[in-house]
């Protein structure tokens, strides 16, 4: 029998975004390849932003979920960083996090990683103030609207970014290739598009519950870039292989591409 794809109240209902983090976002030795897939995320847009010039006054991440990892580098770059995520509680646990809420993930092991990669390990305490201060705005997102951020209507951003998103909400290319095109939207031209995105991946787990990922290899992915109206400046990809029950996951690609 065909597997259903993981819908919006699914997410609502069983998500739980605590597990999700420790399980992904944990650097430890016997996790040697979940640290590959994080790694590699960290290394590539640290080499977008801080290597690559991306800079401007105004990156719109798209479906922020709880995580901060994509903006450690980013922070850097930008005067204002606008978080964003469909779901009400998803984006409670960011507000949690922005809060410093008791509880809330230590994004340490992550965080450090990245000040290495910037020359020092030891300025993590400075580096979680300027991404909590770089987060002026946590607003909700439907990428199936043609205007994902309605009613509200911002003036394009420099930069918009999405990390391991699209895969997980889109349940075919056609839809797929629609949300990139309303993402593009919320983009000047000449500004960029930031895409860390799961290949040839079926499901992932969360604790005991599995969720879809739309099937992708990349070249699907780059056409539906170009397709949405964006030329690819560059893509680097990589091989993961994940314990067979947490996911079927083949690789990732980081691209950074540029609105015409
Ligand atoms: C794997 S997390 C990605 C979050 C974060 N960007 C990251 O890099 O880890 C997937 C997120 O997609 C959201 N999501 C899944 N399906 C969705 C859908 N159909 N519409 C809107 N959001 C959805 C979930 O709530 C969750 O926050």
């Amino acid at each position: 029998m065909a597997v259903l794809f993981t819908e919006k109240d699914l997410y609502a209902q069983h998500f739980d975004p605590k597990k999700h983090l420790e399980m992904y976002f944990t650097f430890h030795p016997e996790k040697e390849d979940i640290n590959v897939l994080i790694g590699f995320a960290l290394k590539n847009l640290h080499k977008a932003f801080h290597l690559g010039g991306i800079k401007g006054d105004t990156l719109i991440d798209i479906e922020s979920g709880h995580t901060i990892y994509q903006f450690l580098s980013a922070c850097e770059c930008f005067r204002e960083i606008i978080a964003t995520g469909y779901m009400d509680g998803i984006r409670e646990e960011l507000q949690q996090w922005l809060r410093k809420e008791p509880g809330v993930f230590n994004w340490g092991s992550v965080g450090k990683y990245v000040c290495e990669l910037e020359g020092d390990r030891e300025k993590w305490v400075q580096k979680e103030e300027k991404v909590r201060k770089a987060i002026k705005r946590v607003l909700k997102c439907d990428v199936t609207q043609p205007n994902p951020l309605a009613p509200l209507s911002l003036p394009p951003a420099d930069c918009v970014l999405s990390t391991l998103f699209l895969e997980v909400a889109c349940p075919d290319l056609p839809t797929y290739r629609s949300a990139l095109k309303n993402i593009s939207s919320l983009v000047k031209p000449g500004g960029h598009l930031v895409l860390f995105v799961a290949l040839e991946a079926n499901f992932y787990m969360v604790g005991l519950q599995r969720f879809s990922c739309l099937f992708l290899d990349q070249k699907c992915v780059e056409e539906a870039v170009k397709g949405a109206g964006f030329d690819i400046e560059w893509l680097e990809g990589t091989k993961v292989i994940f314990p067979p029950a947490l996911s079927d996951v083949k690789g990732a690609c980081v691209l950074v591409a540029r609105k015409r």
